[in-house]
Parts: structure tokens; C-alpha cells; sequence
């Protein structure tokens, strides 16, 4: 079921959604459900997928190093496919622009329609690690709107080149990616309010943000989305603070601020185990102000263990 569907159906209940990465290739899948089985009794109608982009590593050979170009955690949509069948829930896979030709995304479109897959994130993708700056994948798109026109396009029968015959039209329910402290490529927030608009009015069905720390930032970006005709469903993104090193890296990953208070009590920890508590704490804070305000899904940032999640679901689902 796309998840615009399961938002209607809610009637107004907020939903419980997350998000996870693929493993490591050569590691167990065991592993990753090991991570979602905690969070299946919180019923979430949908989890996400994330997909990573290639990579440069180094590989020792001969007393020299070889370089090569590999996904590091590749398997999106057969996750998706898996979970889908394991325990019964639909599945979004993130399309990325970066690291694939439009041939490749139509072919794991396809994949996509034969599994069951009806819903897709579509994002441009980060740049790869070694570059400063997101550069286009030669005969791939150069912004995720061009991934939305895409998915749309096919929505509607039309595969690439035009070249085949259709008995059926795919019938993705399309997400993108929104910002409510701008984007950081982006020159304003209004700017990048018009691009998402951009995205909407391609064909996006619904928006999921970025992490931020601050409701504030979301009520105005709701806001400000809603005051230029910004009709869809907007999710916030919630990611609970883990360790003391966030608070260095996520304002420098993310471009996104982090609240005094929140700084000051992560700082006044004196181990992990007590940032990880604080971090479960402001984002149950968080979450409770989100859901009485009616917000559609709680989507959660889950990048890897999910103790912290399963706490904050239990406080709020
Ligand atoms: N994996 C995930 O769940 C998420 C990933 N992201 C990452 O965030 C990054 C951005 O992705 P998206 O928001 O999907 O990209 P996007 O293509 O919508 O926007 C990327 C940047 O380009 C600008 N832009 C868009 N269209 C433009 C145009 N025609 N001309 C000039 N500038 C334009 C935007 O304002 C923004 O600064 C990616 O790195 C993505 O992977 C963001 C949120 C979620
Ligand atoms: N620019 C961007 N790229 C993404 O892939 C992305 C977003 N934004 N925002 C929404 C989600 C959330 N994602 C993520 C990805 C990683 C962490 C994270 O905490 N990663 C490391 C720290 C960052 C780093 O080392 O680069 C961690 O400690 O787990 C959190 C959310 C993936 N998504």
C-alpha cells in the first residue's frame, strides 16, 4: 500500500516509521532483523531503505595500493523485497540520482513493480566522500526532481525512449526529501522551499525532512511550505543524539543547529550510555509536541542499533 494511503487511513493518528541501512556487504541480514524485531510491535506501516553510493576504497596488492570503485552496502530492494515478505509491511527503497545511469533506475523501477514495491524515496543523493560537491553520474540525472519526472513518467506508462508497449502504468507513491534549515547547497530557505515545490508539482506525493532539533524549525517550515502552495504531506525525520561526537558531526554532516540546551546536556555527560539517554529524551520531548500537533508519521533515523528507537516508540506508540 503507498504510504499516502496509510496516512489517510490513519484519520488523523499519528504513524510510527524508520529507517535503516543496508548492511555491509559479506555481513548477515540476521543482523539488521535483529534491529527491526524490537520495533514490529509499534506497527509501523512502511520502513525505509536506505541506498549508499559507491565509494573509493584502497586495497593492499603486491606492496601497492589498488584503487577501486565499490557500493559498500549495496542490496536495497532486496531488502525491501525481503522485508516486505518477512514480516508483512510495506517498504520504501531510496533512488538516488548519484552512482546510477536512468537505464539502472528504470531497471530497479521494474525490480521495484515485480516485488510489490509501491512506494520510493526519490533523492539526488550525497556527494561521494572524496568530492567536495554532488557531480552528476554521466547518463544519470543531476537532481532528484529529474528522478521524481522519472517515476512519474512511468506512473503513467512511459518507460525510457519510449520504445515499448505498456498493458499496465506503475503506480509509485513518490517521497522527497525537504529542509527545514535549507539544504546545503542551497543560497536561502526560500530558495529551496521553491525546489521543493518544484518537486511536488513534478509528481512527489509526500515530503520527509531532515533531522532537526529544534519543533520550532518544523512548525515554520510546515508553514512557510503550506504559505506556497505546498499541499502533501510533510514527515519530520527524528534523530535521536547517540554519542558525544555528534554533536560535532551532525551540524557539520547535516548543516543543521543543534539547541543550547541540548548541547549543555550532552555535554555535562561523562559516558556514551548517558548521551544515548539524553538523546532518547529530547527526541521523546520532541516527539510528543510533533504528535500533538497531528503530524501524519514520527520517521525515525535509525542508523543501525535500535535500542534508542524502541525506547522512544514506547513512550509515544
Ligand atoms: N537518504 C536519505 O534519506 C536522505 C538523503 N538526503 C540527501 O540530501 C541531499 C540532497 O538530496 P535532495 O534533497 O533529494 O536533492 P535535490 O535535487 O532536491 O536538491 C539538491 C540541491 O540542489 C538544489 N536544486 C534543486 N534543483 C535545482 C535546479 N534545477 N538548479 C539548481 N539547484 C537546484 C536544491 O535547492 C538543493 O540545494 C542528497 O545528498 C541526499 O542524499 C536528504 C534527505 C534524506
Ligand atoms: N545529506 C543527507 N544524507 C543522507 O543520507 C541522509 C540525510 N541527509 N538525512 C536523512 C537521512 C538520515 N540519514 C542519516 C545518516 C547518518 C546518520 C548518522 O548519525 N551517521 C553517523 C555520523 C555521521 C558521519 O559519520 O558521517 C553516525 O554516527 O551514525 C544519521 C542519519 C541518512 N539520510
Amino acid at each position: 500500500m503507498k504510504v499516502t494511503d496509510h496516512i489517510n487511513n490513519a484519520q488523523g493518528k499519528t504513524l510510527f516509521s524508520f529507517e535503516i541501512v543496508p548492511p555491509v556487504k559479506g555481513r548477515n541480514i540476521q543482523e539488521l532483523y535483529n534491529n527491526i524485531d524490537p520495533l514490529m510491535e509499534f506497527k509501523p506501516p512502511f520502513i525505509d531503505v536506505t541506498t549508499s553510493r559507491e565509494e573509493t576504497i584502497y586495497v593492499q596488492k603486491e606492496g601497492l595500493l589498488d584503487k577501486h570503485t565499490t557500493r559498500m552496502r549495496p542490496g536495497t530492494v532486496g531488502i525491501c523485497a525481503s522485508i516486505q515478505h518477512k514480516y508483512n509491511v510495506d517498504t520504501v527503497p531510496h533512488v538516488i540520482c548519484g552512482g546510477f545511469t536512468k537505464e539502472e533506475t528504470e531497471y530497479m523501477l521494474v525490480d521495484c513493480h515485480y516485488l510489490g514495491i509501491e512506494n520510493v524515496m526519490a533523492l539526488r543523493g550525497d556527494a561521494r566522500s572524496e568530492q567536495k560537491y554532488f557531480e552528476p553520474t554521466d547518463g544519470g540525472h543531476p537532481f532528484a526532481i529529474d528522478l521524481v519526472k522519472q517515476i512519474h513518467d512511468l506512473n503513467s506508462g512511459k518507460y525510457l525512449h519510449e520504445t515499448v508497449e505498456t498493458d499496465h502504468t506503475g503506480e509509485f507513491c513518490i517521497g522527497v526529501a525537504g529542509y527545514p534549515e535549507k539544504h546545503l547547497e542551497s543560497p536561502s530557505l526560500q530558495s529551496d522551499l521553491k525546489r521543493l515545490k518544484e518537486k511536488v508539482d513534478a509528481g512527489a506525493d509526500y515530503v520527509v525532512t531532515q533531522m532537526f532539533f529544534d519543533n520550532k524549525k518544523y512548525f515554520e517550515f510546515v508553514e512557510a511550505a503550506k504559505n506556497i502552495g505546498i499541499t502533501v504531506p510533510i514527515i519530520p525525520g527524528i534523530k535521536p543524539i547517540a554519542v558525544k561526537r555528534h554533536l560535532q558531526l551532525l551540524p557539520q554532516v547535516f548543516r543543521i543547529d543543534l539547541p543550547q540546551d541540548l548541547i549543555d546536556a550532552v555535554d555535562s555527560c561523562t559516558s556514551n550510555k548517558d548521551v544515548r539517554a539524553v538523546g532518547i529524551e529530547w527526541a521523546i520531548q520532541q516527539s510528543k509536541e510533533l504528535k500533538a500537533a497531528g503530524v501524519p508519521v514520527l520517521h525515525y533515523y535509525s542508523m543501525g542499533k535500535s535500542d534508542n528507537i524502541k525506547a522512544i516508540a514506547k513512550e509515544l506508540f
